[in-house]
């Protein structure tokens, strides 16, 4: 059978895995050789962003200065976009999914297979679900995740790096594993989706608190510190939550190694010690320095504070408590290593 890939999602992340997918589909013959990439429709100097990506084959916006093979089409329409695919490969920051799914809803075909690039959770009035289940129920498509240690201009750059693919189904997480394996990018398989998506969304709030400590100039044992006890705390959170979630997942590039890159390089760190620095809020900053792109690391601490205030769990998980004092009740950063 032949599988078509569909993109869903084209920011800085989503364009880098585009420029993977994009070769890797012409290198088998049981894919179809084009790939339609969904595009939030924009205007960049007052031409389509799809329209820019289709000719000049750059995302200009997100990913600028990287060519994306031309067998990626960029549209503007999400129906049309998954009309026929049968691997659908979300990439969109977390807050959007819900309403992608509601429009994709019955409207997909019936042999589909999906995977979460996302990193973040979904938190409603009767408690948190896990992005990858968030698509399988509502689309009723099995879903596998992906997450790794994975800045996307590096990626794209075709610097070495790993990552994890996530999956219940072993044929599923190897179908997928094709798309995206590259000598620069190797790809391991584990059988525990929601260990890796876990690591996935709860670095980010770390990686706040490191980009707090860069801001105070607190040095490199206080951010180790941080990175030490962000993983305990999330792993702590994971096995509370989800009793078969796997130590080993922790090792993998999904755990400690994306935790590392994302304290020292990633966009929630640099937000967050220009927040200490320049005092301004989160929300103007990410206006201010991330030209479109989103930051995950504030609205998951917001949403992991949720969970834990109602189940009165905020003594036992200080870290991420007080990640999220700083960024929503305005405590002084330092407090960072005060409170810990
Ligand atoms: N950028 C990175 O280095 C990495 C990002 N990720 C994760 O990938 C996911 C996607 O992030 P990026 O591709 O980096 O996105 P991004 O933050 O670069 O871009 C934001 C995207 O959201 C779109 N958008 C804006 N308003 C929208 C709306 N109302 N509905 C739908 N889309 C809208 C924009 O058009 C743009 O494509 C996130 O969960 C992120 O945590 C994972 C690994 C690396
Ligand atoms: O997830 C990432 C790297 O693995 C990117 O992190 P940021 O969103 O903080 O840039």
């Amino acid at each position: 059978m032949t599988e078509r890939v569909a993109l869903i999602g084209s920011g800085n992340w989503g364009s880098a895995v585009a420029k993977i997918i994009g070769r890797n589909v012409r290198k088998f013959n049981h894919f179809d050789n084009k790939v339609k990439m969904w595009v939030f429709e924009e205007k960049v100097n007052g031409q389509n962003l799809t329209e820019i990506i289709n000719t000049k084959h750059e995302n200009v916006k997100y990913l600028p200065g990287i060519q994306l093979p031309s067998n990626i089409v960029a549209c503007p329409d999400l129906l049309e976009t998954c009309r026929d695919a049968t691997m659908l490969v979300f990439v969109v920051p977390h807050q959007f999914v819900t309403s992608i799914c509601k429009q994709l809803k019955g409207r997909i075909p019936a042999n589909c297979k999906a995977i979460s690039l996302i990193k973040g959770i979904d938190v409603n009035a009767d408690g948190f679900r896990l992005i990858t289940d968030m698509i399988q129920e509502s689309l009723e498509v099995p879903t596998c995740v992906l997450s790794g240690a994975n800045i996307a201009n590096e990626v794209a750059e075709e610097k070495f790096c790993e990552t994890t693919i996530g999956y219940r189904n072993r044929a599923d997480g190897e179908l997928f594993r094709d798309i995206f394996h590259t000598p620069s990018f190797r790809v391991n398989i584990v059988p525990d989706v929601v260990g890796v998506e876990l690591c996935g969304a709860l670095k980010n709030i770390v990686a706040i608190g490191g980009g707090l400590v860069d801001g105070l100039k607190l040095g490199d044992n206080t951010k180790a510190a941080i990175i030490r006890i962000g993983l305990y705390e999330m792993r702590k959170f994971s096995k509370m939550f989800y009793a078969d979630v796997k130590d080993e997942t922790f090792f993998e590039s999904c755990g400690v190694a994306d935790l590392i890159t994302t304290c020292a390089g990633g966009r929630n760190r640099k937000v967050a010690e220009a927040h200490v620095t320049t005092g301004k809020s989160f929300d103007q900053l990410e206006k201010e320095m991330l030209n479109g792109q989103k930051l995950q690391g504030t609205s998951t601490a917001q949403d992991m504070y949720n969970i834990l205030s109602k189940k009165n769990l905020c003594h036992e998980f200080p870290l991420m408590t007080t990640i999220y004092r700083i960024c929503y009740e305005g405590i002084p950063p330092i407090r960072i290593v005060e409170d810990i």
